[in-house]
C-alpha cells in the first residue's frame, strides 16, 4: 500500500465533518484523487497539490493513481515517484509536491476521495471505470481532462458522459491550451472548465486548479468544451503532415482555419446546444494553435510525412514519445466512423482525409488537395447550413 503524508492541518475523518469547533475544521474538506499519471496527469497533480496545501476546503494529500510499470532498472514506477517526488518516466526533473502520493492500487487510490480527476489516454477510460463501479463514495464529483471520445453503436459518447454513465456521478471537463511540459515549469497559460448545470461545483474545480500561472474560466457548455479538446487533435495531425512536407506557414494557417470550421460544424451537428463563444475560449482556438505548433500529435504526424508514409503512426509514437500516447489518430478514426455512418464525409473533407492518410489509403499530400475542397462553394454552403 502507498504511504500517507502528514498534513499541515489537523485531519478530519469525513470531508463533510461539521462537528469540530475550530473554524478551519468545520469547513467541508474535499479529498482529491487524480486517476492517471502520464505527462499531463503528473502536471495536474502538481497544480492541484500546490492548492490543496493552501486552501482549507481541501485535504492536503493528493492521491495519484499510477498504472504500474517496471522501470529499466527493475524498480516500480510508483515506488520511484514516492521516493523522488518526481514522475521519473513521464515528467522527469519536476517535483510534484510532497503531498502527492503515488498509488498503484486503483481501488485504494479512490476509496477516500470525493473529487476525482480523470486524466488518462482516452482508450483506457472505459476499462478503468469498469473497475471503479461500486468502489467510489456517494456524492463524488468528477472532472475529465481527457481529450477524446468513444463511438458506440448508438453514436458518439464523450468521455465525461462515459464516466457519468458508468459511475453515476456528475462530470465536468477541463480543456485548454495546455502543453503539459510548459505548465510544469510554471509558464503562464489558461484553461476552460465546462459544466452542465451546477456552477458551484464547477467553481470548486476552478479553485482546485487555478494558480497565478494557470488561469481557469468556467462555461456552461460541457459538450462544446470537450469536443474542442477532442477534435483539435485531428487538426493537429493535419498540421504535422503539412510541417513534414515543409509547406510553410500559410498552408498551416489554412489547415488550422479549415479545421476550426469543421470542429465547430461537427460539434454543433452532434450537440446543437454547443455555443459559438466556446470556440473563443482557451479550449477552442487557443488549444488549436498550441497543439498545431508544439503538440505530440503534430510531432508524430510530421515524422510520418517525412517518412513518406513508410513508417506507421504506432511505430513512430513508440519511438518518439517514450510511452506517452497520441490521441489524434484514434480520434480521427472515431470521427470517421461518425461521418461515414451519417454520410457526412463530403462536408468534413479535412477530418475525412486525415483518417484516410493515417490508415495509408491516401498519401500525406492529400491533406492539401482534399482540404482545398473546403474552399469550394458547395462545401462551404454545405457547412454553412450547420454553423
Ligand atoms: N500531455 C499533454 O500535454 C496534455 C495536455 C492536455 C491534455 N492532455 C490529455 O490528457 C490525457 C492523458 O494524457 P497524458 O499526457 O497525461 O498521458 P501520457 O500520454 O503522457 O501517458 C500515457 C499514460 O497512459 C498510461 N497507460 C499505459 N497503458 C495503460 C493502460 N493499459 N491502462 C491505463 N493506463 C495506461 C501510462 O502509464 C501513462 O500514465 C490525454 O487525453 C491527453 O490528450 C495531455
Ligand atoms: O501533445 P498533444 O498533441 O497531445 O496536445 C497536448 C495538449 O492537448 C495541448 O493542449
Amino acid at each position: 500500500m502507498a504511504p500517507s503524508i502528514e498534513g499541515k492541518r489537523p485531519e478530519v475523518k469525513s470531508p463533510m465533518n461539521t462537528t469540530c469547533c475550530n473554524r478551519e475544521e468545520i469547513t467541508p474538506r474535499y479529498r482529491v484523487t487524480v486517476v492517471g499519471s502520464g505527462n499531463w496527469g503528473s502536471v495536474a497533480a502538481k497544480l492541484i497539490a500546490s492548492n490543496t496545501v493552501k486552501l482549507p476546503i481541501f485535504h492536503d494529500e493528493v492521491r495519484m493513481w499510477v498504472f504500474e510499470e517496471i522501470l529499466p532498472g527493475g524498480e516500480k514506477l510508483s515506488k520511484a515517484i514516492n521516493q523522488t517526488n518526481e514522475n521519473v518516466k513521464y515528467l522527469p526533473g519536476i517535483k510534484l509536491g510532497k503531498n502527492v502520493i503515488a498509488d498503484p492500487d486503483l481501488e485504494n487510490a479512490v476509496k477516500e476521495a470525493n473529487m476525482l480527476v480523470f486524466v488518462t489516454p482516452h482508450q483506457f477510460v472505459a476499462g478503468i471505470c469498469k473497475r471503479l463501479v461500486g468502489k467510489i463514495k456517494p456524492n463524488t464529483e468528477a472532472i475529465s481532462l481527457i481529450k477524446g471520445m468513444e463511438v458506440k453503436t448508438e453514436g458518439p459518447c464523450m468521455i465525461s458522459k462515459l464516466i457519468t454513465d458508468m459511475l453515476g456521478i456528475n462530470c465536468c471537463v477541463l480543456m485548454g491550451a495546455n502543453i503539459a511540459n510548459e505548465i510544469a515549469v510554471e509558464k503562464f497559460s489558461e484553461a476552460t472548465i465546462g459544466y452542465k448545470q451546477d456552477k458551484e461545483v464547477a467553481q470548486r474545480w476552478a479553485r482546485l486548479f487555478c494558480t497565478p500561472y494557470f488561469l481557469v474560466s468556467v462555461v456552461q457548455d460541457v459538450e462544446g468544451v470537450e469536443l474542442c479538446g477532442t477534435l483539435k487533435n485531428v487538426v493537429a495531425i493535419a498540421a504535422g503532415l503539412v510541417d513534414g512536407m515543409n509547406m510553410g506557414n500559410n498552408t498551416k494557417a489554412a489547415i488550422m482555419r479549415i479545421g476550426l470550421r469543421e470542429m465547430r460544424a461537427l460539434s454543433k451537428l452532434l450537440f446543437p446546444s454547443v455555443r459559438d463563444s466556446t470556440f473563443f475560449e482557451s479550449c477552442g482556438v487557443a488549444d488549436l494553435i498550441t497543439t498545431c505548433l508544439g503538440g505530440r500529435n503534430r510531432k508524430v504526424a510530421e515524422a510520418f510525412a517525412k517518412s513518406g508514409g513508410k513508417r506507421s503512426f504506432d511505430e513512430l509514437e513508440a519511438e518518439l514519445l517514450g510511452g506517452q500516447k497520441l490521441q489524434g489518430v484514434s480520434t480521427a478514426k472515431e470521427v470517421y466512423e461518425i461521418l461515414s455512418h451519417r454520410g457526412w464525409q463530403a462536408i468534413f473533407p479535412l477530418f475525412t482525409t486525415v483518417h484516410e492518410i493515417c490508415i495509408g489509403q491516401l498519401p500525406s499530400s492529400a491533406i492539401v488537395e482534399y482540404s482545398e475542397q473546403a474552399t469550394n462553394f458547395s462545401i462551404v454552403e454545405g457547412l454553412a447550413q450547420y454553423c
